[in-house]
């Protein structure tokens, strides 16, 4: 199957601005300039996929159909902006979460690499040839552990002091990615 390159998304600060443990979509509010910078990406020839970690879940802020259905009103927006449905991998885990059944060390939670791994056997990815964009340095890092050729980071903060900055943009805001990236 031939193999196709990702823009790799994460969700709170990227798609919609991080109010802290979004889980209903009353309380989600798009970050400015979203669909276009998706669409610009889309019409490089990158499927966008989100990859999210959601402990929200774990620590029982709100539940995992909580979040599903929030995701399906998103979906439905992306759709009215003329956005392709996006593919959306969460993790709902955390090791100090309140509720057993999601108490667990598990490896799809950002840094690890298990989201855009398991994405990019589900969908044929071109890894070498793919992006991640996060706005907390633990998505640059699931990116890089990933094998992902750019990553861009997307904060006014700085990256930690040890961070691998190689093969990274950083940027403070997302209408500052630049228009290509390679
Ligand atoms: O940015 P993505 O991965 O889409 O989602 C992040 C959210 O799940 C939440 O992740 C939490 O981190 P902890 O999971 O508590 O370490 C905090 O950063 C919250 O502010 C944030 O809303
Ligand atoms: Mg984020
Ligand atoms: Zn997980």
């Amino acid at each position: 199957m031939q193999k196709q390159k990702a823009v790799f998304l994460d969700r709170d600060g990227i798609i919609n601005i991080d109010h802290g443990y979004v889980g209903h979509y009353h309380n989600f509010d798009y970050v400015e300039g979203v669909f276009d910078m998706i669409k610009h990406f889309v019409a490089q020839g990158f499927k966008p996929i989100i990859v999210t970690n959601q402990s929200g879940i774990a620590r029982g802020y709100f539940t995992e159909a909580d979040f599903l259905n929030l995701m399906k009103q998103v979906q439905d927006e992306f759709s009215e902006q003329g956005l392709p449905h996006i593919p959306v991998f969460y993790c709902p885990h955390h090791p100090e979460g309140n509720l057993s059944a999601y108490q667990v060390m598990c490896e799809c939670r950002k840094p690890k690499p298990g989201m855009l791994l398991n994405a990019a056997k589900q969908y044929a990815i071109d890894l070498p040839n793919s992006i991640m964009i996060g706005d907390s340095w633990r998505d640059i890092e699931a990116g890089q552990a990933a094998g992902v050729k750019w990553c861009v980071y997307v904060s006014d903060k700085a990256p930690p002091l040890e961070a691998d900055k190689s093969q990274v943009y950083l940027v403070n805001k997302l209408t500052d990615i630049p228009g290509s990236i390679e």
